[in-house]
């Protein structure tokens, strides 16, 4: 299996890792870190690259709990002068938007060969516009918005909804022209998800997966709330061992990319692992 994308047609027949760039003052595990400093985000996602990330995904707005929206002017003025230089190096650039003009700069611009959003494509005008050209597209579901989605989430059966609500937003890229082979789908960690939740749906990747016609899956765990619930870390740069563990298990469910903030440990992870599953 291939995720198509705008440059690449990306393997899938082994686990892939995203690496992340945040460009934010406020991201929930290295806010600040880049944001003020193209050169250092740029090493950044050069040391990325080298530890094993195949994807890079750039981000300019927080999409944590409780996050206030960034304007899309913002937005894109914290991401342009990075993508303007990682889209130069041959490896597949993510920008990780949920605004359809941010959107429309990357591509038209020709940064971006997937588009990662956390609202799956629900932004005005955000279909057409990927109709019109031929990134990537990661489908992520969110239940409610950034500020208020962890304010008491609750679902009759999360596996069904989340599966459901992917399931039609294939369903709508299909109609506006958008082909199966460019989609990517993402339950969400954290995004509206108690713990219990988020389990739930970890456990469940390969039913939800076969209930939106098999499409591929990725994960993104790394360091987030549930990861210190579970360990007792509160704080998240101390979440790596249990981000890598629960990125393997993602990949033992099928996951087909890893969205890792630690992009060298989770690679030694999945070495270790292939070789002794005696995999690819
Ligand atoms: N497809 C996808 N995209 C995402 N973008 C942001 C975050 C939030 O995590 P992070 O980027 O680490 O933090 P912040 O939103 O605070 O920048 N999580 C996902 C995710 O789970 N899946």
């Amino acid at each position: 299996m291939f995720w198509q994308t705008t440059r690449f047609q990306i393997d899938l027949s082994a686990p892939k890792i995203m690496g992340i760039v945040n460009l934010t003052p406020d991201s929930f595990s290295d806010g600040g870190r880049y944001s003020a400093d193209p050169a250092a985000a740029l090493r950044h996602a050069e040391q990325l690259l080298q530890d094993g990330a195949d994807i890079l995904d750039i981000g300019g707005e927080s999409t944590r709990p409780d996050a206030l929206p960034v304007p899309p002017d913002e937005e894109w003025r914290r991401i342009a002068p990075v993508l303007a230089e990682v889209s130069r190096w041959n490896v597949p650039v993510s920008v990780d938007t949920r605004r359809t003009a941010v959107m429309r700069q990357a591509l038209d611009a020709g940064f971006a060969d997937i588009i990662n959003d956390v609202q799956a494509l629900e932004d005005e005008g955000a279909l057409p516009l990927l109709a019109r050209h031929a990134a990537g597209v990661c489908l992520m579901h969110m239940r409610g918005q950034p500020q208020t989605m962890q304010h008491n989430p609750h679902y009759h059966d999360v596996v069904g909804e989340v599966a459901g609500y992917l399931h039609d937003r294939v369903r709508a890229c299909s109609e506006a022209g958008i082909a199966a082979p460019r989609l990517m789908l993402d339950v969400g960690f954290g995004f509206g998800k108690t713990l219990a939740h988020n389990v739930d749906l970890l456990r469940s990747l390969p039913e939800l997966a076969a209930a939106c016609g098999g499409l591929p899956v990725l994960a993104g765990v790394s360091r987030k709330r549930m990861i210190g619930e579970i360990t007792g870390r509160g704080v998240p740069a101390e979440r790596v061992s249990g981000s890598v563990a629960a990125a393997l298990f993602a990949a033992e469910r099928g996951a087909a990319v890893l969205r890792v903030h630690d992009v060298r440990e989770t690679a030694d992870a999945l070495k270790v692992w292939r070789a002794l599953c005696g995999g690819t």
